[in-house]
């Protein structure tokens, strides 16, 4: 397990840069990305760029909630199961008809779900309290004025916003849009990430195994994590400790990208690929406040492209990801929110922490109970317990223990 006492002795609070900093910083990196005009059905997931203001209303007219008959509810104040009103139906109305002739006085229309109102109705009786007749209807019961209508705007009203700029378009979104005659959408493209590991003793998975090898997991894991963000991951193959490699790999790549997301050689070693690759060409490295996730760097490639380089321990890879690229490249692509759901919670058991680091533990959030458990220790290479954790639980850096039942805040990863 991982001794925290040590490992803050390894660092000086002031040679530690302060979490919100290295966000700004990476968050600063990304440009907007440019706006498109797309069909609804390529939308999903996107950011919407502009407001969206309904050209109609919704419903559109005034409309039957009910397969039933169009009624003068006054033509039924007397209707009961006893003594049925009879109406000779004049019209039948199924949902689409546009020519819809005027209810007179003392007839019914048949009419369905959906279809227009014809003027002069004033409520809908439903066919289950009906004969169901088709030249004449006997009623069984009286109807209030207004019963089972859906009137014209009272969901959207013309020249309103449906939709700010900066949603996210979900299934529901995009089916308002679409409701409101809307063909395609202005929305930011997404960001276009690379995603490269470096290690030499990673080995693609399906493969076989030598001692001292290791399957490459956080290729995978951070471009999944790119998608779940609304990015267009590629993966590139991961490249051994070995610069020119990593060179040769950039140059192929790179031109087509947004930002490209490197893992691991980033921290003290002899061996550290992407710190030696990078160092000098507009990239930085910093250690940050925090644990997991302390060796970290950002910048622009040569000026070129952004590149943010994520530690190779994966659950610090992944806390990374979600602290500084999650809500960066949302920003990015013009989503107006960027942060995951935070909740306070009451802790199920007592905990340390390291002084001087934010610390993020794996933790499984209870919402019927209000408490969050921990899920496996601090250390940064517990893939399993991150793989069953269901939030991080954010413990500030002047903590360092905290008792059962005290309240801490949760960021809900779903
Ligand atoms: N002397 C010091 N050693 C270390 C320090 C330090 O400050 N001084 N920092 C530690 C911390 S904290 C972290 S985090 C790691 C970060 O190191 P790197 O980013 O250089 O990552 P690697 O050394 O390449 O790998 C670390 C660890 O993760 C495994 N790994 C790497 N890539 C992958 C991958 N794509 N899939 C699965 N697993 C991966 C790798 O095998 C190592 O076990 O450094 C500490 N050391
Ligand atoms: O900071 Mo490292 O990311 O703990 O393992």
């Amino acid at each position: 397990m991982l001794d925290d006492a040590y490992v803050s002795s390894l660092n000086t609070p002031s040679e530690l840069t302060p979490v919100d900093e290295h966000r700004a910083k990476v968050a600063a990196l990304l440009r907007r990305t440019p706006v498109e005009t797309r069909p609804l059905a390529d939308c999903l997931g996107l950011a919407l760029a502009t407001d969206l203001v309904a050209p109609i209303s919704l419903p559109s007219f005034d409309n039957s909630a009910m397969d039933g008959y169009a009624v003068r509810s006054v033509d039924l104040t007397e209707a009961s199961a006893e003594q049925p009103v009879e109406l000779p139906v004049a019209e039948d109305i199924p949902a689409g008809r546009v020519d819809v002739p005027p209810l007179q006085p003392g007839t019914a229309h048949r009419i369905m779900t959906g279809a227009q109102l014809p003027p002069g109705a004033d409520a809908v009786l439903p066919v289950e309290r009906t004969d169901g007749g088709t030249d004449k209807v006997r009623m069984f019961a009286g109807v209030q004025p207004g019963k089972h209508l859906r009137r014209a705007g009272e969901d959207v009203a013309h020249g309103t916003t449906v939709l700010t700029a900066g949603t996210r378009l979900g299934a529901a979104q995009l089916g308002v849009a679409a409701a409101v005659g809307a063909a395609e959408l202005p929305v930011h493209r997404a960001p276009r990430v690379l995603v490269l590991s470096t290690g030499s003793e990673l080995v693609a998975p399906g493969e076989p195994l030598q001692p001292g090898q290791i399957y490459e997991s956080n290729g995978l894991m951070l471009s999944a994590a790119v998608r779940e963000a609304g990015g267009e991951p590629t993966l590139l193959r991961f490249v051994p400790d070995d610069v020119e490699a990593f060179h040769a790999v950039l140059a192929e790549h790179v031109a087509s990208a947004d930002l490209l997301l490197t893992s691991g050689g980033v921290s003290a070693g002899a061996y550290e690929v992407v710190k030696d690759a990078l160092q000098g060409n507009g990239v930085e490295f910093s250690k940050v406040a925090m644990q997991p996730g302390m060796p970290q760097g950002c910048g622009r490639y040569r000026d070129a492209f952004a590149v943010v380089t994520l530690p190779g321990n994966p659950v610090s890879s992944m806390v990374s990801f979600e602290v500084f690229v999650r809500p960066a490249m949302l920003a990015a692509a013009g989503h107006a929110d960027t942060t995951r759901t935070v909740k306070q919670a009451a802790l199920a058991e007592p905990l340390t922490a390291p002084a001087g680091k934010q610390q993020f533990r794996r933790g499984i959030y209870d919402p019927d109970s209000g408490s969050v458990s921990l899920q496996g220790a601090p250390g940064s290479h517990l893939l399993g317990s991150l793989a069953k954790a269901n939030c991080l639980l954010t413990i500030r850096e002047d903590i360092t223990e905290l008792a059962t039942g005290s309240i801490v805040d949760v960021m809900l990863l779903d």
